[in-house]
């Protein structure tokens, strides 16, 4: 399948999720969140304003006020830029995405304790296809700090069903949600 194809399944499945499968399976990734945080003492940690379908993650920023999470700001040529985020400062928008104002501290991406990296589609070597802007490929090119990305199992492969690419680099670790499933 080629990445647009799997792309835009997948999307279609998020935005497809009823409101109580959703809330279930973004509670459970909160908490596994909490588990690996609180285990390593994570305290500054790279993040994104996710956008509907994406995660939820101002539930992440609301629930851990101690946590200093950094978002990305778009840069020229592609590049990222990681500032503070605190509930309440304000975003502005790029691309129809928040992120914070340029004025918002910054560190390099090395500096953090932990990067949560976005995607779409998940395999079990941790590679990724995302929105295709190849943003987080090249933040992943020569990265120290640990990756994680955190998913809803409709984005995860069994197998890798699409081409990689030269530039194409994986995350270390993919978190995917177990939902408490509800019969009625
Ligand atoms: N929530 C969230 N934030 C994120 C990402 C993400 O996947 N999720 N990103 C993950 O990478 C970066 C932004 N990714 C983007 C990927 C594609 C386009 C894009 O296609 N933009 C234009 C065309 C831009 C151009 O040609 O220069 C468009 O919409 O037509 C924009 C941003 C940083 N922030
Ligand atoms: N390290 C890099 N240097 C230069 N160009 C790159 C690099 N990594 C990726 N690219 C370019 O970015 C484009 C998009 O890559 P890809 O489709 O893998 O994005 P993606 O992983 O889906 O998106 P994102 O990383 O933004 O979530 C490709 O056309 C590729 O040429």
């Amino acid at each position: 399948m080629d990445k647009a194809e799997l792309r835009q399944n997948t999307l279609t499945q998020l935005a497809n999720l009823t409101g109580s499968e959703r809330e279930a399976a973004e509670l459970n990734l909160m908490n596994q969140f909490e588990t690996l945080i609180k285990q390593r003492g994570y305290r500054k940690i790279g993040f994104y304003y996710g956008k509907f379908p994406e995660l939820t993650t101002t539930k992440f920023f609301e629930k851990f006020p101690e946590i200093d999470f950094y978002l990305p700001r778009i840069m020229p040529k592609r590049q990222l830029r990681f500032h503070l985020y605190k509930v309440g400062d304000s975003l502005e928008e790029e691309w129809g995405i928040p992120q914070p104002i340029e004025s918002a501290p910054d560190l390099d991406v090395n500096e953090l304790d932990l990067l949560i990296v976005p995607g779409v589609a998940f395999e079990p070597a941790g590679y990724r296809v995302g929105f295709g802007g190849g943003y987080y490929d090249r933040v992943l090119k020569d990265l120290k700090t640990p990756t994680v990305s955190l998913i809803f199992k409709e984005q995860w492969n069994q197998q890798r069903v699409w081409e990689l690419n030269e530039f194409d680099l994986p995350v270390q670790q993919v978190i995917i949600d177990q939902r408490e499933t509800i019969s009625e």
